[in-house]
């Protein structure tokens, strides 16, 4: 991939903030280690570097396994939060949905628990692999149950789920026509790609199933986030502001897209949290709960309070993030082994984004 497919310029974006040195970014930096109180993405923590600049606090948390070219984009993010700030919001508070990873239905309860009350959206994670990359054994009937447990304790809610690129074009038709009763507001990314989600969502609609399909990793892993609403693949889009370079950048793709949007979390701490929120309160157009819940998942965070949902409506910051808590930030602290290879990845991420400037 060229640098130029990496943040490809999009019409009416505006310029970013000049890129500080690597030695700036990290002279903040304090890497954390979240304990989680459920299993989600396989893992019951959660590792991060903040990073502070003159406009506030900033998260860089690219995934593990994620590379130099598409962490730089979760770098340009954390350069937005830090050294420029995010646009003014329109509004002052965020539906949020509660998420509910790939649990057994008898514990759908508690995890629903950790949201509080006045619970108007949940997500429901299906699909889910193992280590060896298969789907785990028996997950057809699991996810079943799971998505009929959550209807059950919650009949007024709007109810999604997410495949994470999980199913095949057979098992997604196959299961979202079996749970047409439970009135699905949408699916997101059943399957991986392009054109087999336009597939699923044609058949669907053969079908008379009116499950709408939201596109996920197809935005945000694609060298054009743009391309899904193009080969009009999708009803709506999901939007995360650090894989998709920023609040500005992200606020530019939606507009473009010309999709209602749902702004979600990439499991980010309260400071990573916060932009979002400050990208979903900016939006002209909000008209599904965002994914922005996730907070409520970790059991220690770095902000006091937590940005944290309460009666399904997430707070929305001003333009800049909440500071982290000091004692908080030292409780989360992670060892120094775990500092080097952030900074690491800074460095990797940075040469990536100095190549297009
Ligand atoms: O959208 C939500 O409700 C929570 C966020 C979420 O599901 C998520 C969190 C981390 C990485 C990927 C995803 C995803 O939407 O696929
Ligand atoms: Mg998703």
């Amino acid at each position: 991939m060229s640098a130029d497919t990496v943040l490809p310029p999009l019409p009416g974006a505006p310029a970013g903030p000049s890129l500080p040195s690597v030695e700036e970014l990290l002279e903040h930096a304090v890497a954390v280690s979240l304990p989680m109180t459920v299993r989600f993405r396989g893992t019951t923590r959660r590792e991060a570097l903040l990073l502070r600049g003159p406009a506030g606090w900033a998260e860089f948390s690219p995934f593990p396994e994620y590379g130099d070219e598409e962490s730089s984009r979760w770098l340009a993010a954390a350069v937005e939060a830090g050294w420029q700030g995010w646009p003014e919001p329109v509004r002052d508070a965020v539906p949020v949905n509660a998420t509910v990873p790939a649990v057994a239905a008898e514990d759908v309860e508690r995890v629903l628990a950790k949201y509080g009350d006045g619970i108007t959206a949940v997500k429901v994670k299906v699909a889910e692999h193992g280590p060896d990359g298969r789907l785990v054994a028996g997950s057809r009937e699991e996810d079943l149950a799971r998505v009929r447990r959550v209807r059950e304790l919650l009949p007024q809610a709007a109810l999604r789920v997410d495949a994470n690129m999980g199913w095949t074009h057979e098992q997604a038709v196959d299961v979202l026509t079996e749970l047409e009763d439970v009135g699905l507001e949408y699916a997101e990314q059943p399957v991986p790609g392009i054109e087999p989600l336009a597939a699923v969502r044609r058949e669907l609609r053969e079908r008379g199933v009116p499950t709408r399909i939201a596109a996920d990793e197809a935005v945000r892993k694609e060298a054009d986030p743009l391309a899904v609403a193009q080969a009009d693949a999708a009803d709506l889009i999901v939007v995360k502001v650090q894989p998709l370079g920023g609040v500005r950048r992200a606020a530019a793709i939606v507009e473009a897209a010309g999709l209602d949007a749902v702004v979600s979390s990439a499991l980010d701490t309260s400071v990573g949290l916060a932009g979002s929120a400050a990208l979903a309160a900016h939006l002209p157009r909000l008209p599904f709960a965002c994914g922005l819940g996730t907070g409520a998942l970790f059991s220690r965070d770095v902000c006091d309070p937590a940005w944290t949902p309460s009666g399904g409506m997430l707070p929305v910051p001003g333009v800049s993030a909440p500071e982290p808590d000091p004692a908080l930030l030292e409780a989360v602290r992670a060892d120094a082994a775990s500092h080097d290879r952030w900074a690491r990845r800074v460095h990797g991420a940075h040469a990536v984004l100095a190549a297009q400037h």
